[in-house]
């Protein structure tokens, strides 16, 4: 327990990063982060100090050669942080639904974020402990912060899987695909098909100029896989962490470089009429956190669905207010 991580100097910029949660989640996203050369301090907070050592013994290792600092730390060393990310808390075991976890990840929340906020008053909290959407709802009411500085993952993991998914549909790159799941990261998202586009063609528009047919079932295919990619990877390892320590970076990014990205996070708001409740739509990110200047143009049916996604989180969230 004597292990001291090697002092590295000489980077350029002086972002630190804190990591509560030094599981499977929080670890992969360390890594990435530590790879993607964004920040120059990250920090592993883990009620389980031992396991957090020693992953970050191991991370040091790969911070040699990524030029960044990487240690265990305590809440006092989220002072300072541009970003706080909460991984901590249980996952879902094979058959379970994200909002099953509500319960017991809430009272966590109800222990961490305080001691964020107290030392950290005016940092921005990444949320990725699910349910995402009810734990944003809840780290906002928790911690007092305005809404652009509390910030779910939300739909950014599916918005990923469904442009990989259409991508892989149409033979081209998932980054030649715009196309957004909305509302809850759990059963109730849905995809905005009426403002899917490639190559600036909508996809009926799109087939008919490429001269392949259009099918209604095929959409509806890739739409399920969004849907059902985590049940699936959960039943076949036990987890999902690649995919979501890779969209933690996206959000981050934007954060630190004051960037303008706009992603699907999730948010504190009203949407489709209900009030009070944290879902993924478009966000524009930089350093002062996630903003809605743009409300997504729906259709009457989208509008519908993102009520029902809307209500069904507020329900989650009812039933863990006091
Ligand atoms: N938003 C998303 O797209 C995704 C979210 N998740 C969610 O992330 C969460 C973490 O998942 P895993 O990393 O796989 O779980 P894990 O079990 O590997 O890690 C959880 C970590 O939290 C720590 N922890 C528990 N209570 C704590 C506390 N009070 N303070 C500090 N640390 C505490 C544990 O010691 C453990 O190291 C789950 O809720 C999971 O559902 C997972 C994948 C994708
Ligand atoms: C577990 C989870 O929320 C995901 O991989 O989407």
């Amino acid at each position: 327990m004597n292990y001291q991580p090697p002092l590295v100097v000489g980077h350029a910029k002086s972002t630190k990063i804190v990591i509560v949660g030094a599981g499977s989640v929080g670890v992969t996203t360390a890594y990435a982060l530590l790879l993607s050369g964004l920040a120059a301090e990250i920090v592993l907070i883990d009620i389980d100090k031992n396991r957090a050592l020693g992953e970050v013994m191991d991370l040091s290792h790969a911070a040699h050669y990524a030029q960044a600092k990487i240690r265990v730390g305590e809440y006092v060393d989220c002072a300072g942080a541009a970003a706080v990310i909460i991984t901590a808390g249980v996952n879902q075991k094979p058959g379970q639904t994200r909002l099953d976890l509500v319960q017991t990840n809430h009272a966590l929340f109800e222990n961490i974020v305080p001691q964020i906020v107290e030392n950290a008053p005016d940092t921005i909290l990444i949320v990725a402990t699910n349910p995402v959407d009810v734990l944003t709802y809840s780290a906002w009411k928790i911690s007092g912060f305005p809404v652009q500085r509390v910030i779910g993952s939300g739909t950014s993991m599916d918005t990923t899987r469904f442009r990989h998914e259409l991508g892989r549909h149409f033979g081209v790159s998932p980054r030649s695909v715009h196309a957004v799941i909305v509302g809850e990261h759990g059963d109730s998202q849905l995809p905005v098909w009426s403002l899917a586009t490639i190559s600036g063609m909508r996809l009926q528009d799109y087939c008919g100029q490429a001269g392949i047919d259009y099918a209604h079932d095929d959409m509806e295919e890739c739409a399920r896989k969004t849907r059902e990619a985590a049940y699936e990877i959960i039943q076949r390892k036990g987890k999902t962490n690649y995919g979501v320590a890779s969209v933690l970076v996206s959000i981050i990014e934007p954060i630190i470089t004051n960037g303008d990205a706009i992603m699907t996070v999730s948010r504190v708001g009203t949407y489709a009429g209900v009030e009070n409740v944290s879902l993924s739509m478009p966000c524009k990110l930089n350093r002062d956190g996630a903003h809605q200047d743009v409300p997504l143009l729906l259709n009457a049916s989208e509008q519908e669905a993102l009520r029902k996604s809307a209500l069904s989180i507020k329900e989650a969230i009812m039933s863990v207010e006091k």
